[in-house]
């Protein structure tokens, strides 16, 4: 199994210069606010109700915290609320609508034309032709292009496709979040790339629409400010995310105080029968060879580094309000057990099911029903064969433990580690860093955060303003040359 998760806080501070001491560990323990344990109970934000009997030294579960509707007397009278209907129809954004998320929905919507309609799309503008198809097939009354030089060839593509009633066009970063908060929408699905969905899916919250998060980078950036609006605004958070579809699933009426531990699966990535020595040479397109997935190049690149878990794990935190201690990252590489959750009583549960990103997100727009769509293959355990599962190896994966770091300083440290981390997974994908250049330059980014300006309990105002400063803190760091000697940094502070 995984590494024992105080050995995780251990490494994972051992990554990270202490500021005041120079113990390993230190780091964490000294971050104010994080985690102070004060006679067996912990003072991290939110009502902690159970002790774990494991004989660790702390493992708590909150269940009181999360974004996700799961595990409190409110959310399951919430559940048993939304369920009250039998006959349902939902009216669907889309952010993101021509990438792999998008075009998956809309495959959902094209399924079930009697439970979802289109109200408004939105697309960087990298394809036109796409989003104009997607115009002419789905009629949305509202279409956001974020790249404005864009426009007019997205209107010449309307034009050649004789779309009867064109759109209401809106464009910029401006015109994303105008589509977000857009007209009668339900539910918007968050699947564009990166911390750029933060202010989309605030706007989203505010007009009261109910969020189906893909989006992960958002919750690992404003999970501060994202998690409290989702409960002032009164909306439901489901997530779309597979590992984290999974999570939710399994906790479906779990009572108050259940939860235990979260097991999440990685497939490993690209390089997950790979030596650590040949991680240095490799390439863009090898790291972009995802072995059960077809996904955007960003995730792709993510779970090569398995800086995806890593941000799953945060991403879990903000969800379900569980302790990082109590959350574990498995290699499983046939990525049919898409997580699982272990109960007080030891029980666990898993999701199962092919590799296909169309359950989770129809379960993410459909809860708390399940809609049966004929084209979707039955699980076939004896064709699987065998499932398997092995520890993450830290040294190949550096990103991940720099991930648990980030999470357990909490306030803007994950923005920053996420804005490094889209700075320096650019920059790989464009030839211009190493692959392990990556955890380079987030982890020093991260160090220079520290000593700076980290704030405890940030505004969003903070938390932009935390991720532009890491950004060209990133990109600073990466045009350091050597930036990462043959992996002294790392491999020196481990030990
Ligand atoms: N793909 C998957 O299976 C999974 C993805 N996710 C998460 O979902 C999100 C989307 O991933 P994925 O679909 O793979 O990504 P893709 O790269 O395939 O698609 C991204 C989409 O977002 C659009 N876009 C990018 N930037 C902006 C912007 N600033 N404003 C408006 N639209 C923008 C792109 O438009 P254009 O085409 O014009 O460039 C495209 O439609 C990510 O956060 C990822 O981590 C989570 C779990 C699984
Ligand atoms: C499909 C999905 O939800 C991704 O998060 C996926 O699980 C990534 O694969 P890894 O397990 O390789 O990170």
């Amino acid at each position: 199994m995984n590494a024992k998760p105080e050995q995780l806080q251990a490494r994972g501070g051992a990554l990270l210069t202490p500021r005041s001491s120079t113990a390993p560990g230190a780091f964490l323990a000294a971050s104010a606010g994080v985690r102070l344990l004060v006679g067996g109970w912990t003072t991290r934000g939110g009502t902690c109700r159970q002790r774990s009997t494991r004989r660790t030294p702390a493992r708590w579960v909150c269940m009181d915290q999360g974004a996700a509707p799961v595990g409190t007397r409110k959310s399951i009278q919430a559940l048993e609320n939304a369920l009250q209907p039998t006959a349902f129809h939902r009216r669907v954004t889309i952010l993101g609508s021509t990438g792999s998320i998008g075009t998956q929905t809309l495959d959902i919507v094209r399924s079930c034309p009697d439970k979802f309609s289109v109200v408004a799309l939105a697309a960087n503008g990298s394809n036109v032709e796409l989003l104009a198809e997607q115009t002419h097939e789905f009629s949305p009354e509202l279409v956001a292009i974020r790249d404005t030089a864009r426009l007019e060839t997205y209107r010449e593509a309307l034009r050649q496709r004789g779309v009867p009633e064109p759109p209401h066009i809106v464009a910029g970063e401006d015109g994303v979040v105008e589509c977000a908060r857009y007209g009668d929408a339900d539910v918007v699905v968050t699947g564009l790339v990166g911390c750029a969905g933060l202010l989309p899916t605030v706007a989203a919250i505010k007009a009261r629409k109910d969020i189906a998060l893909a989006n992960k980078e958002t919750l690992i950036a404003g999970g501060p400010v994202v998690v409290p609006l989702v409960h002032e605004y009164g909306i439901h958070l489901t997530p779309a995310d597979s590992e984290h579809s999974a999570l939710f699933q399994c906790l479906q009426g779990a009572p108050d105080g259940a939860l235990r531990r979260i097991i999440l699966t990685a497939s490993g990535g690209a390089f997950r029968d790979w030596d650590v020595s040949r991680l240095a040479h490799v390439t863009a397109a090898d790291a972009l060879k995802h072995p059960n997935w077809n996904m955007g190049p960003k995730i792709t690149c993510d779970s090569a580094t398995l800086m995806n878990k890593g941000l799953e794990v945060i991403e879990a935190h903000f969800l379900f309000g569980i302790d990082y201690d109590a959350i574990e990252i498995v290699i499983h590489p046939q990525s049919i057990i898409h997580s699982a959750v272990e109960f007080q009583d030891t029980s666990v549960l898993a999701q199962l099911g092919w590799p296909d990103m169309r359950l989770p997100l129809l379960y993410a727009l459909s809860w708390p029903h399940r809609l049966r769509i004929e084209t979707f293959r039955p699980l076939d355990l004896v064709q699987v064969g065998s499932l398997t599962f092995r520890a993450p190896d830290h040294d190949k994966y550096p990103c991940m433990l720099l991930a648990y770091a980030a999470g357990r300083r909490g306030g803007t440290m994950p923005a920053v580690l996420n804005a490094a981390n889209e700075v320096a997974v650019e920059l790989f994908l464009r030839n211009e860093l190493e692959f392990m250049g990556i955890p380079a330059v987030i982890e020093r980014t991260m160090q220079r955060h520290d000593t700076s300006d980290w704030k405890q309990t940030p505004t969003l105002d903070d938390l932009i303003a935390a991720d532009a400063w890491a950004r060209r803190t990133a990109r600073e760091e990466a045009a350091k040359r050597p930036i990462y000697p043959a992996g002294a940094n790392l491999e020196t502070q481990k030990t």
